[in-house]
């Protein structure tokens, strides 16, 4: 299995919010990044957040223009899976969807060399389903970001049940090398981090609907008595309320009805409401 001594050059599959966050980091530790998203489309809009969040860095003096621009040019885009083939380490972030994760496994199985590890950002879903669809079950690992990436310290690393020890030393020592802190959990439903926190959000949600209080009192209710620093409701508009839902569900299907999704939570994501990346969830954002 290729270690960690042999890693240059990342593979990132999705371009989205996670995508494009674990992208830049590792541009910014001085790895060359291929990142693969199905529409030129949503790799411009990848990007452009990418540079936007770099920006940001710069206008706040936590990164210098010259070490900006070096991490941007170490990361290129294409919507060909086929141009991971050189990728020493892949991490995939796309769709919450089994079907998806597994036909992408499926074909970077093809594309990448068997000894490569393939790392999945799922929040929720089985990594010994995803390994399931490639030929290499022993290097395939959970390696779960949180959100937004170059901020978040925390990186929970998921034991499926064919993942080798190398590569879950691998994983641990990569998102280290990314400045990050990392735990491990075991391939069970939601792992440590999603299993405590989606039921919480689901009962913010749930609180709101059934009139408990208004939305604020219930985000604020929850920052002051408890001291996290976002409620349920505005955390589940930074995370996305289809990322919520999709988590929620497979809970639910896994572990039974006490993780039912809020009926709340469901409509407004029928409704195209997904939080902050759609300009309205809970709260509006213009
Ligand atoms: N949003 C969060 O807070 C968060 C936190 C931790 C983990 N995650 C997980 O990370 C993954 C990505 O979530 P996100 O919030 O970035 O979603 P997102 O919707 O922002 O981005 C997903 C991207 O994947 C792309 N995509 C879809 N199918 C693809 C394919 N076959 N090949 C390549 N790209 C494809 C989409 O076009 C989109 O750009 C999910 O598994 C999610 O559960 C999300």
């Amino acid at each position: 299995m290729r270690g960690f001594d042999s890693i240059e050059r990342i593979g990132v599959v999705g371009a989205g919010t996670m995508g494009g966050g674990i992208a830049q980091v590792c541009a910014q530790q001085g790895y060359d990044v291929v990142v693969r998203d199905i529409e030129q489309e949503y790799l411009d809009r990848g990007f452009s957040n990418i540079e936007d969040s770099l920006d940001r860095l710069v206008n706040s003096e936590r990164l210098t223009r010259e070490a900006a621009d070096a991490a941007r040019e170490r990361l290129t885009g294409t919507t060909d899976l086929a141009d991971l083939v050189d990728c020493d380490l892949v991490v995939e972030a796309a769709l919450e969807d089994m079907a998806v994760k597994q036909d992408v496994f499926a074909d970077l199985d093809d594309v990448v060399d068997e000894d490569v590890v393939l790392a999945t950002n799922t929040s929720t879903l089985s990594i010994t389903t995803i390994a399931s669809a490639t030929d290499r079950p022993e290097g395939v690992v959970g390696l779960h970001f949180m959100n937004p990436v170059p901020v978040m310290k925390g990186v929970e690393v998921v034991v499926g049940e064919r993942t080798a020890a190398e590569a879950v030393s691998l994983a641990h020592e990569f998102a280290e090398a990314l400045g990050k802190e990392t735990w491990e959990s075991d391939d069970k439903p939601g792992f440590v981090s999603n299993r405590i926190l989606m039921p919480w959000i689901n009962e913010g949600v749930r609180a709101f609907d059934e009139g408990v209080a208004t939305k604020e009192d219930i985000d604020r209710g929850m920052r002051l008595g408890t001291n996290v620093p976002m409620g349920p409701l505005e955390l589940a508009d930074h995370i996305g309320l289809d990322i919520c839902l999709d988590a929620t569900q497979t809970l639910h299907e896994e572990l039974g009805d006490r993780y039912k999704p809020a009926y709340l939570l469901a409509r407004k994501v029928d409704a195209g409401d997904l939080g902050k990346k759609t300009g309205r969830g809970f709260y509006d954002y213009e």
